[in-house]
């Protein structure tokens, strides 16, 4: 029995400071996210000063402790042994790459075996979906007061068979008056996913969109992407092709949600580009999790469509999640002085055919 509820909990619980435990296959670990700790609430937590500290393997390499982990999974998180002068201060510029020019670095830093390398992994999923920085504090052992979830919690709560229709009504948008919204909803995610349903089904495939969520180009017009731009300019071509659906999925910064999107700013601020910010900062250069449309797509009773995208791992994604498409329609726009860089950083570094 999973228990997908306990995981919003526990995200809820990372996002508070508050300490969660991972019953992992091999042994339970209790976290601490240092983001959202503090000297005390460290104190509390681990009165001995023990406590381990739980990096991605992407700090891993910015930290050069890659060649102390195990040679068998790559992508392994990493721990950190707890040195004296690891107090929280120092911690907190281990789990914040943004510190790195102003803060030098102590060490050497020795990194130990994973007790619980399900637990670990898991901890890092919990991270991006609490929207935190992905290092904690560790213990091993489950601690009482702690909300417990396991690795396949986790799953379940991601699964995209939890979602379904909330609700639908008509609204006529600036681009496209013929249109319905469709929302929907999982019991326990707080984000809602919209469908954008123009036009008039015509028995021929639709052409569909799937925009991830922007709150900076899509609400503030930024221009350090091209979401606004190609937002608009799907929904245009939806309903110039007569029938069609955008997918609003709320899946902001790729996946790892607004803060973490605005630190990867930050870092290519300090002239990192939008791959080696995502990962310096530990999370995947993109997390977003397609099987969501895909879902939404069998519940609108789309099985075939035509898909407006550059990005040829949409297309996989949608097939690997049953929706067969049709067409790649490319998705272009032409860039500005503040995105060429991040436009030719995704042709040249994510595959984006543009
Ligand atoms: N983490 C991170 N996310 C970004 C950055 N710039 C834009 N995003 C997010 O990227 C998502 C848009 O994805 P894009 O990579 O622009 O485009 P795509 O959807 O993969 O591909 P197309 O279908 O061809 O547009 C949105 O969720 C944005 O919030 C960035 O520098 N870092
Ligand atoms: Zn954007």
């Amino acid at each position: 029995m999973t228990d997908p509820r306990a995981v919003a909990r526990a995200i809820d619980a990372l996002r508070r400071g508050w300490p969660v435990a991972i019953l992992g296959a091999e042994a339970a670990i209790t976290l601490l996210a240092i983001e959202t700790a503090d000297p005390v609430r460290l104190a509390s937590f681990d009165p001995e000063e023990k406590a381990a500290v739980l990096l991605s393997a992407g700090r891993a390499v910015t930290l050069k402790l890659t060649n102390q982990r195990e040679a068998a999974v790559p992508d392994a998180p990493v721990l950190v042994d707890r040195a004296p002068w690891l107090d929280f201060a120092a911690a907190t510029a281990l789990a914040d790459p943004q510190l790195d020019l102003a803060t030098p670095l102590k060490g050497p830093f020795h990194a130990i075996p994973l007790p619980a390398p399900d637990a670990a992994q898991t901890a890092l999923q919990l991270a991006r979906l609490a929207g935190v920085l992905p290092a904690f504090f560790v213990r091993l052992g489950r601690d009482a007061g702690a909300e417990a979830v396991t690795p396949a919690d986790v799953a379940a709560h991601e699964d995209p068979a939890r979602l379904a229709i909330a609700t639908r009504a008509r609204l006529p948008v600036a681009g496209a008056e013929m249109a319905e919204i469709v929302a929907f909803r999982t019991p326990e995610s707080p984000g809602e996913h919209i469908a954008l349903l123009i036009g008039t089904p015509n028995g021929h495939a639709p052409l569909v969109r799937l925009h991830s969520e922007c709150l900076t180009g899509d609400a503030l017009g930024s221009l350090k992407c091209d979401c606004g731009p190609q937002l608009d300019a799907a929904i245009a071509a939806i309903a110039e092709s007569g029938w069609g659906i955008l997918l609003y999925l709320r899946q902001e910064g790729r996946g790892i949600g607004l803060v973490n999107k605005l630190r990867a700013y930050a870092l290519q601020d300090q002239g990192f580009d939008t791959v080696d910010a995502n990962t310096r900062l530990g999370f995947a250069i993109d997390a977003r999790d397609f099987r969501t449309a895909g879902r939404m797509l069998q519940l609108l009773g789309q099985r075939q469509i035509r898909l407006l995208t550059n990005n040829p791992a949409k297309v996989t994604a949608l097939e690997a999640a049953g929706v067969r498409v049709t067409e790649r329609v490319p998705h272009a726009l032409p860039p500005n002085p503040h995105n060429a860089r991040y436009l030719a950083t995704k042709r040249d570094r994510t595959g984006h055919q543009l």
